[in-house]
């Protein structure tokens, strides 16, 4: 089953065409990554999945159309993001964080924060400390636990490296791959692209606003072509563009 097909998607700000007739598919199970350079419109393409940005085209979400659908009920329905600059709540506590999370979602909330617990024993450790106080690499945690909470079918990651030291990059990398492994979707955009295509299954290209690519990840990894361009600086293991 397709989990996601995206259909001559667009966006624009203004006179600026940020996403220009993209195509894009996540399979149920599969690990989908897109790369490209700073400003290419990645961003601006999960943001419109979410729901978040208007757009136009078409957005299908496990077996229904919900392009015209609000941000809020593209959540209800599983699809969650974590967008780019972690958006948690840093005068709350890492628990208040974790509660307001499930708000609205049929969830036994004591056993998923102990679940929470249990994969990032950093947190609980600093669970009645504000958030706003945490290193990088644990609020980076907080927001992707706050997204698992509510169980999505689609998890998206927007650039999860960005601004980690190299040794918490590749524990991130580590724990997507797991949360990919234990079933759930994920698509992931990372400017990080040589360790993106290592754990995904495909992989598309972003330039300037056009979408191209869409196969097989190690393919990718070896195209000559994408080396200088994406494997280079770009890819540096701290993440640093
Ligand atoms: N709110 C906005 N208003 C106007 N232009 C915008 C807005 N957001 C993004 N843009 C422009 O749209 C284009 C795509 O930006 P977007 O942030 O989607 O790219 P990106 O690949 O995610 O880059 P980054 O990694 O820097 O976030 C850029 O030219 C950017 O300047």
């Amino acid at each position: 089953m397709k989990m996601l097909e995206v259909q001559g998607l667009n966006v624009r700000y203004g006179a600026v065409k940020a996403v220009l007739d993209a195509d894009l598919e996540v399979d149920d199970g599969e690990l989908v990554v897109v790369v490209g350079a700073n400003g290419a419109g990645k961003s601006s393409l999960l943001r419109a999945v979410a729901g978040l940005n208007k757009h136009r085209g078409r957005i299908g979400f496990a077996g229904a159309d919900i392009s015209a659908r609000r941000a809020e009920q593209r959540v209800k329905r599983g699809l969650s993001l974590v967008p780019e600059g972690r958006h948690i709540f840093g005068r709350m506590t890492v628990l208040e964080n974790l509660q307001v999370a499930a708000w609205g979602a049929r969830v036994d909330l004591s056993a998923e924060i102990a679940g929470v617990f249990a994969r990032f024993p950093r947190l609980e450790e600093r669970k009645h400390q504000v958030a706003a106080t945490l290193s990088g690499g644990e609020q980076q945690m907080l927001a992707l636990s706050r997204a698992l909470i509510r169980h999505p079918k689609l998890l998206m990651l927007d650039e999860p490296s960005m601004g980690l030291a190299p040794k918490i990059v590749a524990q991130m990398f580590e724990i997507i791959e797991e949360i990919n492994a234990a079933g759930t979707s994920v698509l992931l955009i990372e400017q990080n692209a040589r360790m993106a295509l290592s754990i995904a299954h495909r992989g598309y290209l972003m330039e300037t606003g056009a979408l191209s690519g869409g196969g097989d990840a190690r393919a990718m990894l070896e195209d000559e072509r994408l080396h200088e361009a994406y494997f280079g600086k770009a890819s540096e293991p701290d993440g640093t563009p």
